[in-house]
């Protein structure tokens, strides 16, 4: 029996000054940002636009948002799953987090931000609305990368034009157990791109195309990027959107923060011609992502192993 090397995702550098398209080194970056996506789905990323007191400032808001009593935290309701409040799980007992909609718009997380605090807390939104605005230039490289790769770039605005925001802030207890527990079962994302961020403590997994769980230590410089399953529909499965959960160990809490470019209602996702020959026959009819996250959360949507192919598979 001979000793395996963990598994490890890719490490992509976006710090590179010159980083501009057309740019020789935009094309070497884009080059490794379509392999990974086609092997893992996902990767880490190396992105320093965000400031140091900004990245750092994310986890005090977080640890005082999730500090808040419940009767606070159950005020941000929304008609879309996962989009509000979610806590006390009894499948999912460690997890608990918050949906921040169009995470980006100051006077969207200004409102959030009265609802959980009447009186205000101007350093809460300041700084989610601006971590989520500088991420999400890390998010619009990532695409116009991918559709760059796939020759889509008379798609860009479009593409670019059908998506919004939403931050999800996470916390996970520590189980305070020497053994591992379920922090988050699990899934694939349903979204376009997702980036995530999180404090020191680990627990993320990624499910390898191998089907093996590779274990994300990301570094503090670091963000994990990885595809939603409606990129992987549009890009008719030209890219990976991997399988991923959360286990943890030890006293720790875990924070963690999610970037997701989510498609509009209304905006219907169809796979581009040029994406659709004999050899890469359409895998999902034209489809609303608001309508298929309705399917998903119905109990035939959670059973279904691919809740995407029986709602639109052709
Ligand atoms: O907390 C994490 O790192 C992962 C969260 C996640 O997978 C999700 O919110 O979809
Ligand atoms: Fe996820």
């Amino acid at each position: 029996m001979g000793f395996q090397t963990p598994l490890k995702l890719p490490v992509i550098d976006f710090s590179k000054p010159d980083l501009k398209p057309g740019s020789n080194e935009w094309d070497l970056v884009k080059g490794q940002v379509q392999q990974a996506l086609q092997e893992y789905g996902c990767f880490e990323a190396l992105f320093d636009k965000i400031p140091l007191h900004l990245r750092e400032a994310i986890f005090g808001s977080l640890q005082e948002l999730f500090d808040l009593p419940l009767q606070a935290k159950i005020r941000n309701v929304s008609n879309k799953p996962y989009h509000g409040y979610v806590g006390q799980y009894p499948q999912v007992p460690l997890y608990e987090s918050m949906g921040v909609d169009d995470a980006n718009i100051t006077e969207k997380v200004e409102a959030l931000t009265t609802t959980l605090w009447p009186q205000g807390n101007s350093s809460f939104s300041n700084t989610i609305q601006s971590f989520s605005e500088q991420l999400s230039e890390l998010d619009q490289i990532v695409r116009r990368m991918i559709l760059e790769s796939f020759d889509l770039e008379k798609y860009m605005d479009e593409h670019m034009g059908s998506t919004n925001y939403l931050l999800r802030v996470m916390k996970y207890k520590g189980p305070k157990t020497t053994e591992t527990k379920l922090g988050l079962h699990s899934h694939t994302d349903k979204n376009i791109v997702t980036i995530l961020y999180q404090n020191e403590v680990d627990g993320l997994e990624v499910l390898s195309k191998e089907g093996e769980w590779i274990n994300v230590k990301p570094s503090k410089q670091s963000f994990t990027v990885m595809i939603g399953e409606s990129l992987y529909a549009w890009l008719n499965g030209r890219v990976h959107a991997p399988y991923h959960r959360v286990m943890m160990t030890g006293d720790k809490a875990r924070y963690s923060a999610g970037l997701f470019s989510v498609p509009k209602a209304g905006y219907i996702i169809k796979a581009p011609d040029e994406l659709v020959d004999e050899a890469h026959p359409l895998l999902f009819k034209p489809f609303d992502h608001v309508e298929f996250l309705g399917f998903y959360y119905t109990e035939a949507g959670q059973k279904a192993e691919s809740a995407l192919k029986v709602f639109c598979g052709v």
